[in-house]
């Protein structure tokens, strides 16, 4: 029996979605788009009567401006938001910045797929001669951490990624859920990945072919184990969520599909 409700969302569109870069932990803002994809997730919500008691997000600006967006559509901005890095958005390492076409048509599609979406490969590391290195290390957020700067990950595989944020699902997360309180969760593509393959009991392999679109909720039934009692529900008009996961798929081809 559904005991609790659990909500995942990616973020909206980033500036850098559309340019089609990987963009992980480079702090953009939502695009245009972006913003409205929130919005639109967040009157959703309101219509289907879903009432939010507290908002997990990362320390990404574009998760947060989500959060915020989607609270202010529902009415709900007095709602308690808490960060952390544990739910970032993967760490892409030395791919940061790049363009994912321009990768595929160097190192081949299935190169990009395997770096994009399989379980435990990680993705060259980042040192300090890349362009985008300073600006990640030296930003203030990252001396929040509950971890050194210097023990901060530099890139990440989905594995990685859950491994960093599995202690802080249990400890912080699930003890509000278990005390009744609805929770969204307001992240990234690969952070809800990672959460959803832990959940769903998602294959190594399998993991390979979930991918979520932008702006789009994910509700999550629960039993009192926090076990799903059923498949999880993409929020919104099927059609266009089929077109935007298609969309996020493309993304990682050598050519822009016709
Ligand atoms: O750029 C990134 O960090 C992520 C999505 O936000 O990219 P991908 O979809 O390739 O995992």
């Amino acid at each position: 029996m559904s005991k609790y409700k659990l909500f995942l969302l990616r973020h909206g569109e980033g500036a850098w979605n559309k340019e089609n870069r990987f963009c992980s932990w480079v702090d953009q803002k939502l695009s245009e788009d972006g913003v409205k994809e929130a919005q639109d997730c967040g009157r959703l919500l309101k219509e289907q009567g879903y009432k939010f008691d507290l908002v997990f997000t990362s320390i990404l600006s574009r998760s947060i401006q989500t959060a915020w967006l989607v609270l202010e559509a529902m009415g709900q901005e007095w709602v308690p938001v808490v960060k952390s890095w544990r739910l970032n958005e993967r760490h892409y390492g030395s791919l940061i910045g790049l363009n994912r076409a321009e990768m595929a048509q160097q190192h081949g599609e299935e190169k990009v797929k395997l770096w994009r979406r399989s379980y435990d490969i990680t993705p060259p590391l980042i040192d300090e001669s890349h362009p985008y290195f300073l600006e990640i290390y030296n930003d203030r957020r990252y001396t929040t951490c509950d971890v050194p700067i210097k023990d901060l990950p530099r890139a990440e595989s989905l594995k990685e990624v859950l491994d960093r944020l599995l202690p802080y699902w249990n400890s912080t997360v699930v003890p509000e859920i278990r005390n009744g309180r609805t929770v969204l969760i307001s992240a990234h593509g690969n952070s809800c990945r990672a959460l959803l393959k832990y959940l769903e009991g998602i294959s190594d392999e399998d993991i390979a072919s979930v991918t979520l679109p932008t702006g789009i909720p994910v509700l999550l039934e629960l039993d009192e184990n926090l076990k799903p009692v059923k498949p999880r529900q993409l929020l919104g008009d099927q059609a266009k969520i089929q077109a935007a996961i298609k969309k996020v798929e493309d993304q990682g081809k050598a050519k822009p599909s016709t």
